[in-house]
């Protein structure tokens, strides 16, 4: 059995389109301060499987501002709490009012995937496509990717990446949880796609093709 390691329920919900046998597992392992996604997801699963004793899949996310290097980045969820969504929202489109430009972002997720195993090697950016018919290739609108496995002593993590482009915008739409409402993507703000929508292209949805399609063969 599967466990989806996080302590966020939006996430589970879109996990459980992708992947038909997971258990939402409640567990805050240690973020550890990293300026990239990657890192903290690998240290994550380590300690998830650690405290699972099974195959475990954690996932991070985060908003990265153009123009802010990438501010909140894996601080997201820190700034979530503190500045507040609409907040951010707002410094984004100020900045890029001043110089003219549209505020654009990207969301980014990283799931890490742990079972105790080793991995073998797979070339980087493998393109797997989207099992509704989307184009997932590398391109401005976002990307899938998969890594070799991070090798830390004896426990082997297996990355899967995802990522979406967008233009922050004034809040709207009630579905989704996080940054969604700021978030629009071809017209729409991912709070105002259904689940299934913003499945077929946002990060976490093109991470989990990609880990699903791996996971199948596992
Ligand atoms: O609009 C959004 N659409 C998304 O699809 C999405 N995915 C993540 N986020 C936000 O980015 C931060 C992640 O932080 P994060 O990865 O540390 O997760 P978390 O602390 O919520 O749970 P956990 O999985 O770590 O337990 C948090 O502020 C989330 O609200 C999203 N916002």
């Amino acid at each position: 059995m599967l466990h989806y390691v996080t302590t966020n329920d939006g996430k589970v919900r879109e996990a459980r389109e992708y992947l038909d046998a997971v258990e939402a597992v409640d567990f805050d392992y240690t973020e550890v301060q990293a300026d990239d996604l990657g890192p903290i997801a690998a240290r994550g699963a380590r300690e998830a499987y650690a405290h699972v004793g099974g195959p475990v899949l954690v996932d991070d996310a985060g908003l990265f501002l153009e123009g802010f290097d990438g501010f909140p980045g894996p601080y997201s969820a820190y700034v979530e709490h503190t500045l507040g969504v609409e907040r951010v929202g707002e410094l984004a489109r100020q900045q890029a009012a001043e110089t003219d430009e549209t505020p654009r972002a990207q969301f980014r997720c990283v799931l890490a995937y742990c079972d105790g195993e080793g991995f073998a090697a797979t070339p980087d950016a493998v393109d797997y496509g989207d099992r509704r018919g989307h184009d997932l290739a590398a391109d401005e609108r976002g990307t899938a990717s998969t890594s070799d496995s991070v090798v830390s002593g004896d426990l082997p993590v297996k990355l899967f990446t995802g990522t979406v482009r967008g233009r922050i915008v004034e809040p709207r739409g009630e579905g989704g949880f996080g940054y969604d409402p700021i978030f629009e993507h071809d017209g729409k703000t991912l709070a105002e796609m259904t689940a299934a929508e913003k499945n077929a292209i946002s990060h976490r949805g093109r991470a989990l093709a990609t880990f699903a399609e791996f996971y199948a063969e596992r």
